[in-house]
């Protein structure tokens, strides 16, 4: 007979949320319990559940796109062509060095490895500073149907701040990773922006496209049913540009625009995967796209990912850039000032592509 939650030290699933919401234990608490049945309140409804027979039944791929290629203008056409197309892409040979993302990645390990009580320190209600949260799921009282990942997100402000409030068990390996990945993310949206008109990067496009940063540590631990829920669920992200460290395990899907298939995104050593944001959408009036995308929850394996959420400053006001309506083109988008924009997101569950309708006009 199959284990139910009454085989576990668990009688009901309101102990089950006060565990791992209240208490901080998180789904990596909840899974070394041995827990072998997932508990109801992670139950997807079954069209949201990403079953493997509807995946994987294509040949299409993202793009991974050498960015060392001597060939400039290949790249960059190269990565207009994916942003257009697909809105992801993997970059490899990009000039952050291999090391820094290592050190990240063992870092998130070290955090999440932590005793529940430091890990938290960190939490909504614990932490000294609301740019540090350690929580679980997405937005746990939003949702019908929780998801099966933990997170540390730090919003960054200096480095000063950072000293004082981040965990010192990942601050300077995170510190590191952001510093060594700006030149690759500057390049990127130079490359975007130049596709869209915009001559450089000047104070202003500087921050739309990268005037803040935000970097989740997720964690994505071993799950008793993984075909009955998601590590993350449908959604696109509200950034500019998201790049994405990822272990070897695997599991990110995304919505193909061509066919509209959920296709895996291989885990390729020593890559990024890159993709548009809803800021980049608006901003190119839609000509870059923010594709939807999610994550498998998995059986056998613990996985972590590193995002680094590039997005333009909270008091940007984001609409289709003059450059692009120059041309004659009717803006689909409204402005928007971008801090509201966020908000309307983190209020409510992931729900795939709603949130960009917000700005439609
Ligand atoms: O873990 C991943 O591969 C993707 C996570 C993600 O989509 C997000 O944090 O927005
Ligand atoms: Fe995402």
């Amino acid at each position: 007979m199959a284990p139910t939650l009454s085989t576990t030290q668990f009688s009901n699933p309101a102990e089950v949320t006060d565990f791992v919401v209240h208490k901080g234990n998180g789904v990596k608490g909840l899974s070394e319990t041995g827990i072998k049945a997932l508990p109801d309140q992670y139950i997807q409804p079954f069209e949201e559940r990403l079953i493997n027979k509807f995946v994987n039944e294509t040949d299409e791929a993202i793009p991974v796109i050498d960015m060392s290629n001597p060939d400039e203008n290949r790249v960059a056409e190269a990565v207009c062509d994916a942003a257009e197309k697909w809105g992801f892409f993997q970059v490899i040979n990009h000039g952050v060095p291999l090391e820094v993302l290592d050190d990240v990645k063992s870092a998130t390990h070290r955090f999440f490895n932590l005793p529940v009580e430091e890990k938290c320190k960190f939490t909504k209600e614990n932490s000294l500073s609301t740019n540090v949260r350690f929580g679980t799921s997405f937005s746990p009282l939003a949702e019908k149907a929780l998801e099966w990942k933990d997170y540390l997100s730090l919003f960054f402000v200096s480095e000063a701040e950072a000293e004082q409030f981040w965990p010192d068990i990942c601050r300077n390996e995170t510190l590191e990773y952001i510093d060594k990945s700006k030149k690759m993310v500057r390049k990127l949206l130079e490359y975007l922006g130049k596709n869209l008109n915009v001559k450089e990067l000047d104070e202003t496009k500087e921050s739309l496209f990268m005037g803040s940063i935000r970097v989740n540590l997720n964690y994505y631990p071993i799950c008793p049913n993984p075909d009955l829920t998601v590590g993350v669920g449908r959604h696109s992200d509200v950034s500019s540009l998201t790049i994405l460290l990822q272990d070897q395990i695997g599991g990110l899907h995304v919505r193909s625009l061509a066919s509209g298939n959920w296709v895996h995104v291989p885990p390729v050593p020593g890559s990024f995967v890159i993709n548009i944001g809803d800021a980049m959408q608006i901003l190119s009036n839609g000509r870059y796209k923010s594709v939807e995308h999610r994550v498998l929850a998995n059986g056998n394996n613990n996985r972590i990912s590193v995002p680094i959420f590039v997005n333009p400053k909270p008091e940007s006001v984001i609409g289709p850039l003059p450059e692009v309506i120059a041309n004659g083109e009717e803006p689909i988008y409204r402005d928007i000032l971008y801090s509201d924009y966020v908000r309307y997101f983190f209020r409510k569950a992931h729900d795939g592509k709603k949130t960009v309708d917000y700005a439609k006009i």
